[in-house]
């Protein structure tokens, strides 16, 4: 089959890639980048996927190309058959997630126009996304597919064995700043703040302006928090971390409340009083504590109350959920704070999956960060909070790999 003429297209590039392949007897040029070798001009993998594969949750990200696959081989078919199914559906399987609302339509990746699809699954269905994956006849195709977090070191095998796919590992800090940088640029109202976050009347989003986006201080709120100060496109530093992330809320909390899903651990956060669960400076001190202006509503002491048996006879689930959700955030705004201060950067982003869904945690750290720093310290919010990775990786060529 002679080479398609649109030169981005995928039939091209199987067909070159195989006719040279033939030609020359050598490895297809996937092969040879995996071996460390230079490859030749093609794009050496499969350009169309980008995957993050985190502690909790694996994010996939699918460009979907307006202008691709005519002409008839295996390899199209299946390609045109997981594209079909990538897209016409948003459920997958028991537990895989399209989430619609973050679709970037007319992207130019490569040269070529198309849309992003943003795709999730628990890390913990592996399995069951390899299988979907085989089913899909994904083992067909000659691919390696670029991935980052530490399931693409944990699962490198799995992914080899059960459908034939190399992962092109990249790291995860790398990619997020990338796909960030990306993502920002592509769609103009990715980035905003809370504007009166204590107050539920006046409180709003509002577009906030990033493209001088440089220096600022990046907090990705996964399972755990990493904490990056970023100079430049491609100066970035991790600064500081900690483990007490969007996985200790939802650990402790399925453990306090019994719930057993994050959309459940928030909606009963969103119904509890954290205030009946933690000691406040006025619990201490009947009011303020005015010679170091801490005022009476702060938490002094987060659970504080709970070594009550009465006040434990007297708390909700919503209660306790709320509680956990105000500790841990203001753990890490506490922290992202203190971070910002140490390498003077005023601007502070947000990300992560913790915050999907999540406006009492966001609001809480907007409200922290201007407060705290008496109005010096700005917290932003992205709208593809947990996919920079993912997006990162699609943008990669295999120039970066660790081995
Ligand atoms: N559907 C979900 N299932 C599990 N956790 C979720 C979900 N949505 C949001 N989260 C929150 O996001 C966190 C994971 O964030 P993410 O940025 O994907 O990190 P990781 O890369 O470590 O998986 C979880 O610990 C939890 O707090
Ligand atoms: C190890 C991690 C980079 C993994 O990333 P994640 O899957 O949590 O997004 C992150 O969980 C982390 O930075 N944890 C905090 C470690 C610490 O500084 O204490």
């Amino acid at each position: 089959m002679a080479p398609h003429s649109c030169k981005g297209c995928l039939h091209y590039i199987i067909a070159k890639r195989k006719k040279m392949s033939e030609l020359e007897n050598k490895p297809l040029p996937m092969e040879v980048e995996q071996n460390g070798l230079q490859n030749g001009s093609d794009p050496p993998s499969m350009p169309w996927f980008g995957m993050d594969i985190g502690g909790t949750l694996s994010k996939l990200v699918y460009f979907e190309p307006k202008d691709i696959m005519q002409g008839e081989s295996e390899e199209i078919d299946i390609l045109k058959n997981i594209r079909k199914y990538l897209t016409k559906n948003s459920s997958y399987g028991k537990s895989g997630h399209r989430d619609t609302h973050l679709q970037m339509d007319n992207v130019v990746l490569r040269g070529l126009v198309g849309t992003i699809h943003f795709i999730r699954f628990p890390t913990s269905a592996m399995k069951n996304f390899l299988n979907l994956a085989n089913q899909k006849g994904m083992a067909k195709l000659v691919t390696t597919v670029s991935a980052t977090g530490g399931g693409a070191f944990k699962f490198e095998e799995d992914f080899k064995r059960e459908v034939n796919m190399k992962l092109a590992k990249y790291d995860e800090l790398e990619a997020l700043l990338k796909g960030l940088i990306f993502i920002d640029k592509n769609s103009p109202t990715e980035c905003y703040y809370w504007s009166n976050p204590t107050d539920d009347t006046k409180c709003a989003k509002v577009n906030y302006d990033f493209s001088k986006p440089y220096p600022f201080l990046l907090v990705n709120i996964g399972s755990g928090v990493s904490i990056l100060s970023v100079k430049s496109a491609t100066e970035c530093k991790r600064v500081s971390g900690t483990s007490l992330g969007g996985g200790t809320f939802l650990g402790l909390c399925c453990l306090l409340t019994g719930c057993n899903t994050f959309e459940e651990a928030i909606s009963l956060a969103a119904d509890g009083d954290h205030t009946h669960v933690d000691k406040l400076v006025k619990d201490i001190y009947g009011g303020d504590y005015a010679k170091f202006g801490l005022p009476g509503d702060l938490v002094a002491s987060s659970f504080g109350q709970m070594n009550s048996r009465d006040r434990r006879s007297k708390v909700s689930r919503q209660d306790l959920a709320r509680a956990t959700l105000v500790t841990i955030t203001n753990n890490i705004g506490s922290i992202a704070r203190m971070c910002a201060m140490q390498h003077s950067l005023e601007r502070v982003v947000f990300i992560g999956n913790f915050l999907r869904v999540n406006p009492i945690a966001m609001k809480l750290l907007a409200y922290a960060m201007d407060y705290w720093s008496n109005g010096s310290m700005k917290a932003l919010f992205l709208e593809h909070e947990g996919y920079f990775g993912a997006v990162g990786c699609l943008l990669q060529y295999h120039d970066n790999i660790i081995r």
